[in-house]
């Protein structure tokens, strides 16, 4: 798009994008072979010989992946057909065309770190629909539910908040239900941290109780627009007619630890009558090792129901009715598994766009979500987030993220030299986090 900076790449050695392709995605690509590795008796035992041949199969082609990543091979097309093969390769050719005839092909180390890290996700997926019968085995499944398991102890402590907050919010006054509302809104910021590709698969489950270090964590929050939030919502409360909506859209990240924070704070919205509607939107297909996908949602509310704490169980339980009565609704859209910039949405996913339209609000949770808001370019730490949105603004918005890549806008003179003399890797720590809103034009 005219008048944007370039691209992060690989091409800047040394950069955090050169090192996730150098280092970060083998080895989440080695993770994901031994995975399948490991499921080789119980595909035996599920398919029998052609379980084992499937595994073969998917092992060989993710080698082959892995082998090209490593040695800077071109990128090449997809070949099986899926619902998005054709919007990928004509992607591919677009990519292609930017580039002159002695740049050569769209390769991992030289095309867009955006465009290739999804690329990477997409081909895994690719590996396995072309292994039938495992054709539906989802390769980061057990890290994502042993990082639910493991963060149990916090996931009780948030629930009982939860249930304790909701019995006694209608006797809360304004004040009290801004507080309660910045302080969730806190915990499903600190829950992205629990992201599994940062960590190449290592777990990353949450282990302190969060809900006691918020006063602690508040200046690692770089930009701060809760007050924006609360007044949006708070306004739409006072003013709504009777039977009128406010409806408020969550494009979710990571599951595990941080879809329970934003669940929880999901049911705050309607439980304190924030929003009367929520609309929540996950994955198609696996995507950056720990994304959510509807199978992750649904487990995990099963999960929190099935749970034997009673508060836990209770918010199970309201979930589930939530749902079933249409007060929150999930969606599944392919586009958030595509490489597109978001200011490319209204073009490549009109239908999208029109739905996030209806919204009063848009949270995109995480990192990625971010890079795609801002085109993953290289912007000046102190251009406006407006601008770097590049006219994508379906609704009011705003990214709630830890920062996990070298891009960051919408900071005040000399703030970005401020983190870097005194945290070097400030960027990509997972450290530091922001609300950053996009208000009503
Ligand atoms: O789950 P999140 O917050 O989107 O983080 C994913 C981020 O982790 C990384 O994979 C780290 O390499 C980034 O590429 C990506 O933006
Ligand atoms: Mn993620």
């Amino acid at each position: 798009m005219a008048g944007s900076p370039a691209s992060l790449s690989g091409r800047d050695v040394g950069s955090f994008a050169y090192l996730t392709i150098k280092d970060r995605i083998p080895q989440i690509l080695t993770r994901a072979i031994d995975t399948l590795h490991r499921h080789k008796s119980e595909f035996f035992e599920k398919h029998g010989e052609k379980g084992t041949e499937a595994e073969k199969k998917a092992i060989s082609l993710l080698s082959k992946l892995r082998n090209e990543l490593q040695t800077d091979k071109p990128i090449i097309p997809f070949v099986e057909k899926f619902i998005d093969t054709d919007i990928w390769n004509q992607y591919l050719e677009y990519q292609q065309s930017l580039l002159n005839e002695n740049d050569g092909k769209p390769r991992w180390f030289y095309s867009p770190w955006l465009f290739v890290e999804c690329y990477m996700y997409r081909r895994i997926h690719e590996a396995i629909i072309q292994s039938p019968p495992i054709d539906d085995f989802d390769v980061f499944k057990e890290s994502k539910e042993q990082n639910f398991f493991e963060s149990q102890e916090s996931i009780v402590a948030l629930c009982t908040h939860l249930q304790e907050l909701v019995t006694a919010i209608k006797d809360l006054d304004e004040n009290q239900l801004k507080d309660e509302f910045f302080r969730l809104l806190q915990i499903s910021l600190w829950g992205n941290k629990c992201d599994l590709s940062l960590s190449g698969g290592e777990t990353s489950s949450q282990k302190i109780n969060i809900i006691n270090s918020l006063e602690e964590l508040k200046p690692l929050i770089l930009v701060n627009d809760m007050e924006h939030l609360w007044s949006l919502l708070n306004n739409c409360k006072k003013t709504r007619e009777k039977a009128s909506l406010t409806r408020v859209d969550i494009v979710l990240d990571n599951s595990g630890f941080e879809l329970v924070t934003d669940l929880v704070l999901a049911d705050f919205l309607l439980s304190s009558q924030l929003a009367t509607e929520i609309h929540f939107y996950g994955k198609t297909i696996p995507w950056f090792v720990s994304d959510t996908t509807i199978h992750d949602f649904n487990w995990l509310i099963e999960q929190v129901k099935s749970s034997n704490h009673k508060w836990m169980s209770k918010c199970g339980v309201d979930w589930g009715n939530y749902i079933k009565m249409g007060k929150w609704v999930y969606h599944d859209h392919i586009f958030w598994t595509l490489p597109h910039e978001f200011c490319v949405m209204s073009q490549v996913a009109p239908d999208l766009y029109a739905e996030l339209q209806k919204a009063h609000l848009i949270l995109f949770k995480g990192d990625l979500n971010y890079r795609k808001l801002t085109g993953d370019r290289k912007w000046e730490f102190t251009i406006p987030f407006h601008q770097a949105l590049n006219g994508f603004h379906p609704a009011p918005l705003c990214s709630i993220r830890t920062l996990k890549a070298e891009i960051q806008v919408g900071l005040q003179p000399g703030q970005a030299e401020q983190y870097m003399a005194s945290e070097p890797n400030w960027l990509t720590s997972g450290k530091y986090g922001i609300f950053q809103f996009d208000g009503p034009l």
